[in-house]
C-alpha cells in the first residue's frame, strides 16, 4: 500500500505512566512521604478528596500489569521512580526494599522483551527535602544527582534510556506559580528560582550519569504551540511571551545555554541574574529529548498573571475532558520548530493521549470480555500518529512514541475524574479492561504503524 505510513526501522512503540499516579502504597516497605502524599491529604487540594494512597495498586499488581503490556504487544514502557521509596529522607540512607521494587519491575519488563524508559523525577519530591526548601534550595542539584547515582549504579545496563525530569514547566507553573499542584506555592518570585534549580539539577544528574552510565539520558518537556488569535501586534507579542515561558524556558538553557529574553520581560524584578557557571552546568550534552504533546493554544493579549496572555476557545474545535483542543497539526508544527531551533537531536514522543468519557459496556461479549468503546481516543491517537509521521517525512528524527497512558490513573489534583488510559481501571475491583483503543494500538504496533 503505497500511501501507508512508514515509520523508521527501530521506531519504539510504547506507553507511559508515573509512579504516584498508578502505584498506591506510598509509604510501603520503608518509603518516605512525598510532597504529593502531603498535598493529597491537605483538605481542598484534590478533586473529590482523591489521593494516591491506592491508585491502580500497581505496587502490588506490577507483574499482572507487565503481562498486560506484553499481551498488548508494547515494545517499551516509560515509568518513573518514586525518589522517596529509594531515599526516604530524600538523601543519605538508601531503602533497599524500595530499590528492589524497581529492580524487579525492570527485570520483568526485560523478561517480556519490553524496553524500560526510566524517569528519575515525575513530580513526587520527598517531603523531607521540601522541608529543606525543595526546589527553592540550591543544594537540590546535588541531592538530585546523588539520587540519580543510586539508580544509575543499581540499574544502568538493564535500563538504557534514562530521563532526568518530567515536564519542569508543570512542576514550576503548577507547584510554585499558581499553586494547583504540590507543593502548592503561589509566587512569581519563587517560580523562576524553582525553574532554574530544576535545570541545575537536570545538569548535575546528566553530569553524574556520564561518570557512571554507559547508555542514554535525556530531558522530557511538555511543549505546546502558540498561535495568535489575530494578526494584531499585541497578540503577536502575547504569543512570543507564551512561547518563551512554556516552550523555550527549559529547552533553551538545556540545549543552547541561555534563557529566552522574554522571561526577564515577563518576571521583571522577580527575574534573578544567574552566574555563568550555572549555564555551563545546565547545558550538558543530551542523547535525546522527550516531547510530551497534548494540545495547542490560540493566544491573545490579555490581563493575566504574570504572562498577560489569554487562550481563545475555538468554536469549531473538538475538546477533551481536560478542556484541551484536539489539534494534531500542532504536533507537526511543534516538531518542525524543535528541529529548526535545536537541530538534529533525536526526539521521542514521551507522552501523547487524551481523556474522554468512556464508560465500560454493561454487558460482556461472547468471550466474557467487557468492552470499553473509546472512539474519540482512537481518533485522537490516529490523527496524532499521522502528525508524527508527517514530521518524520519532513526530516525530524523521531525515535518512538509512548502513549499516555497505559492505565487510567490519578490525574493529579483532578483525581480519578479524568481517564487517559488505553486500559480502563475499575478503582473498586482494580479490574483492568483494555479499551478499543488498546486493541487498535496493538495492531498499529504489529504492523509497525502501517495500519493507523
Ligand atoms: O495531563 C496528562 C499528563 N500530562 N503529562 C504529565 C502526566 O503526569 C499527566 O497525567
Ligand atoms: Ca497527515
Amino acid at each position: 500500500m503505497s500511501d501507508a505510513p512508514v515509520f523508521p526501522e527501530g521506531f519504539l512503540w510504547g506507553a507511559a505512566t508515573a509512579a504516584h499516579q498508578i502505584e498506591g502504597s506510598p509509604l510501603a516497605d520503608g518509603a518516605g512521604p512525598s510532597i504529593w502524599t502531603r498535598f493529597a491529604h491537605t483538605p481542598g487540594m484534590m478533586l473529590n478528596g482523591d489521593t494516591g494512597d491506592v491508585a491502580c495498586d500497581h505496587y502490588n499488581r506490577w507483574k499482572g500489569d507487565v503481562k498486560l503490556m506484553r499481551e498488548l504487544g508494547l515494545q517499551a514502557y516509560r515509568f518513573s521512580v518514586s525518589w522517596s521509596r529509594i531515599l526516604p529522607e530524600g538523601k543519605g540512607r538508601v531503602n533497599q526494599k524500595g530499590l528492589d521494587f524497581y529492580s524487579r519491575l525492570v527485570d520483568e519488563l526485560l523478561a517480556n522483551d519490553i524496553e524500560p524508559l526510566l524517569t528519575l523525577y515525575h513530580w513526587d519530591l520527598p517531603a523531607a527535602l521540601d522541608d529543606r526548601g525543595g526546589w527553592l534550595n540550591p543544594d537540590i542539584a546535588d541531592w538530585f544527582a546523588d539520587y540519580g547515582r543510586v539508580l544509575y549504579r543499581a540499574l544502568d545496563g538493564r535500563v538504557k534510556k534514562w530521563v532526568t525530569l518530567n515536564e519542569p514547566w508543570v512542576v514550576t507553573d503548577g507547584g510554585y506559580l499558581h499553586g494547583a499542584l504540590a507543593p502548592g506555592h503561589r509566587s512569581r518570585f519563587e517560580a523562576p528560582i524553582a525553574s532554574h534549580h530544576l535545570m541545575r539539577a537536570h545538569g548535575a544528574a546528566v553530569k553524574a550519569y556520564r561518570e557512571i552510565g554507559k547508555h542514554e539520558i535525556g530531558l522530557v518537556v511538555n511543549i505546546e504551540p502558540k498561535y495568535p488569535a489575530s494578526d494584531s501586534a499585541e497578540d503577536a507579542a502575547a504569543v512570543r511571551r507564551a512561547h518563551a515561558y512554556m516552550n523555550e524556558q527549559y529547552l533553551h538553557p538545556a540545549l543552547l545555554g541561555h534563557y529566552p529574553p522574554e522571561l526577564k520581560e515577563i518576571f521583571g524584578e522577580a527575574w534573578p541574574e544567574w552566574p555563568a557557571e550555572d549555564y555551563e552546568l545546565i547545558k550538558q550534552p543530551l542523547d535525546f529529548v522527550g516531547i510530551n504533546y497534548y494540545t495547542r493554544s490560540v493566544t491573545k493579549a490579555a490581563t493575566s498573571y504574570p504572562l498577560n496572555t489569554g487562550v481563545v476557545k475555538q468554536p469549531l474545535g473538538t475538546y477533551t475532558e481536560t478542556g484541551w483542543e484536539v489539534f494534531p497539526q500542532g504536533l507537526t508544527d511543534l516538531l518542525l520548530w524543535f528541529k529548526q531551533t535545536y537541530g538534529d537531536l533525536p526526539v521521542y514522543i514521551t507522552e501523547n493521549g487524551a481523556a474522554f468519557f468512556d464508560p465500560p459496556a454493561a454487558s460482556v461479549d461472547e468471550n466474557g470480555n467487557r468492552r470499553v468503546r473509546d472512539p474519540l481516543r482512537m481518533d485522537y491517537l490516529r490523527k496524532h500518529l499521522g502528525a508524527i509521521h508527517d514530521a518524520i517525512r519532513a526530516g525530524v528524527d523521531i525515535r518512538g512514541y509512548m502513549l499516555w497512558s497505559l492505565l487510567d490513573n490519578l490525574e493529579w489534583s483532578l483525581g480519578y475524574s479524568k481517564r487517559f488510559g488505553m486500559v480502563h481501571v475499575n478503582y473498586v475491583t482494580q479490574e483492568r479492561t483494555p479499551k478499543d483503543s488498546a486493541r487498535w494500538y496493538s495492531e498499529v504496533i504489529r504492523t509497525h504503524g502501517r495500519k493507523l
